[in-house]
């Protein structure tokens, strides 16, 4: 099979690098009293946004992120990403393109394999499976570079079993691992809900660091109320398998905590005021 090309990134006001339209999904297909977890959702991300997803429970933000990374075929609509139409493209192959970071730091490591290991598995993600890359000075020191930042110590035990590391540390190496293969949308969902909250703030300033350094367009679902007012330049509330609200620009800038309360109703309860 060939190899997956990462499609070219649209400049400027060009066409969203992210479009989703008409997006229904119902579990349960056809049984009675089954709710769409998705009921026609519409959204469109620009080159560079970062929009971040609030909602209560049950919303439909995880499976819209699910939906977009190809863990299933929606029921109906398309998803377009880069102007080309991915939405039966199995998930698999938009891993090199689109990459996730989960709330759970076991889901995106290798328990058993080493730091470099993990890194080098990440640095292939979307490429042929007998791609091989050898674990070089050259690669190690490529490594200690993107580890440095997030000040954690990882860039001097690249031959640590990941096993070993923390929840936090996973966590780090986690983001670090999702833009290894330089992928054009990043996915977050509540990637630091697990995390205490020094350890939450530190994934928080990494993922910003690593979405400006490499150009990305990020997608981040959240139940914290100062990261979803504080971070990025979208906010996207759902409820009920519907967006409600998209906000962008200035009025995202000035949103403040009383008026996602107030205004939009919001259900407060695992949404963490101040956290
Ligand atoms: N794999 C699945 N099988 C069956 N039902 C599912 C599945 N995934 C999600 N659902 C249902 O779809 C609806 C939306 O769930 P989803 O996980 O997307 O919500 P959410 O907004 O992410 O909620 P939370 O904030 O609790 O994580 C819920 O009713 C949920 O039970």
């Amino acid at each position: 099979m060939a190899a997956e090309v990462i499609p070219e990134r649209p400049q400027g006001g060009g066409p969203p690098l992210l479009a989703v339209q008409g997006l229904r999904k119902t579990f349960g297909g056809g049984l009675p009293g089954a709710r769409p977890a998705l009921d026609g959702v519409d959204l469109a991300l620009m080159p560079g946004d970062f929009a971040v997803v609030i909602g209560s429970n049950g919303a439909g933000k995880s499976t819209l992120l699910n939906s977009i990374a190809g863990a299933f075929a929606p029921d109906a609509g398309t998803i377009t990403l880069a102007g080309r139409n991915i939405t039966r493209v199995p998930g698999h192959r938009r891993a090199g393109w689109i990459t996730r970071v989960f709330q759970d730091p076991m889901i995106g490591t290798a328990a058993a394999m080493t730091i470099e290991e993990n890194l080098a598995l990440a640095e292939r993600r979307g490429q042929p499976r007998r791609l091989r890359l050898a674990l070089d000075r050259a690669r190690r020191d490529t490594y200690r570079d993107r580890l440095r930042p997030l000040a954690l110590g990882l860039e001097d035990r690249l031959t640590t079993p990941v096993a070993l590391l923390s929840g936090g540390q996973r966590q780090a190496l986690s983001l670090i691992m999702a833009v290894m293969s330089r992928p054009a949308l990043l996915l977050l969902d509540e990637h630091t809900a697990a995390l205490d909250p020094r350890t939450a703030e530190i994934v928080m300033q990494a993922t910003l660091r690593v979405v400006q350094d490499h150009g990305l367009t990020a997608l981040m679902v959240t139940h914290n109320m100062r990261q979803a007012i504080e971070t990025g330049n979208r906010l996207v509330m759902m409820d009920a398998g519907r967006i409600r609200l998209d906000i962008g620009g200035s009025e995202k800038s000035a949103l403040t905590a009383a008026d996602l309360v107030e205004k939009f109703r919001i259900d407060t309860d695992r949404m963490l005021l101040g956290h």
